[in-house]
């Protein structure tokens, strides 16, 4: 089976991420759960095998030219390209963390905002555990545009519950009181999806990695809370869900495509 490759040190979550403001969000709590810390210390002391380790799926949706691939790429890869091209369909990345003191993964599954290619990119909202919705800062329709895309992805993702979160990205192009009018509106829409809001800028990185701490954080708390109600067959069973979904990917066949667009 062999052992993974360590985790880099800026994966490793020691101390529980703070929100992105107190009005941003409906959790305010400064730690996991006591019942989280004593789940993880005694699965850390176990030394389970990386293969049975736990996972999550994160889909990341809104409308096109908002920057979901560029927000993905700065956090996986710490690039930023000015130039669009658009996501044919789906594409996803692995990131590995350590939150606290065990080893996660969170598979972060970047989709098609042009209408054409919808109809791919929904096929893989199911099992999904996080709801990233995204919106530009600078086109203020493209948050309005988010709760449709939220209730999309929650009635194809079949999940009983999900955590939520609402992205506004290109903050770098704000000035400040746009940037602060433009929060107040987006923390509105966030507390209706009852989901936490974020501004982020990938060109500039301007919180992107704390955001997605701040996910990995609270998605492995999620996922050890259900274990603890469901049996520990939850995140292993959606786990080799999340891999049966990278077979399906790369062998779906091409008609798919071709009859969708
Ligand atoms: N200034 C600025 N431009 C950005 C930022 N993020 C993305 N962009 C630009 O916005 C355009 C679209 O970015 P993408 O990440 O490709 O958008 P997308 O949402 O993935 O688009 P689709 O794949 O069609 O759904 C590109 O030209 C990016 O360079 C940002 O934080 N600041």
């Amino acid at each position: 089976m062999g052992f993974p490759p360590p985790v880099s040190k800026d994966r490793v979550i020691t101390k529980y991420p703070k929100g992105y403001g107190p009005q941003a969000s409906l959790q305010l709590k400064e730690d996991w759960s006591l019942q989280t810390k004593a789940s993880c210390q005694d699965r850390a002391a176990r030394n389970q095998p990386w293969d049975r380790q736990k996972m999550s799926k994160a889909v990341v949706v809104g409308d096109l030219n908002v920057g979901k691939t560029c927000l993905i790429n700065r956090f996986c890869k710490d690039v930023f390209h000015r130039d669009y091209k658009a996501t044919i369909g789906v594409d996803f990345e692995i990131e590995r963390f350590e939150v606290a003191g065990i080893p996660f993964s969170l598979q972060i599954w970047d989709t098609a905002g042009q209408e054409k290619f919808k109809c791919i990119a929904s096929a893989y909202y199911r099992g999904a555990q996080v709801i990233i919705t995204v919106f530009d800062m600078a086109d203020i329709k493209s948050l309005d545009h988010t709760r449709q895309w939220l209730s999309e992805a929650m009635r194809e993702n079949e999940a009983e519950s999900c955590l939520v979160y609402l992205v506004g990205t290109k903050s770098d192009l704000l000035s400040v009181e746009e940037r602060q009018r433009t929060e107040e509106d987006a923390m509105k829409m966030a507390a209706e999806m009852q989901g936490e809001f974020w501004a982020v800028s990938a060109k500039s990185g301007e919180n992107v990695s704390e955001f997605f701490s701040r996910v990995a954080a609270v998605a492995l708390e999620d996922t050890v809370l259900r274990d603890a109600e469901g049996g520990a067959a939850t995140s292993i069973a959606q786990a080799n869900s999340i891999r049966s979904d990278r077979a399906d990917l790369e062998e779906r066949p091409k008609e798919m495509k071709s009859n969708c667009c």
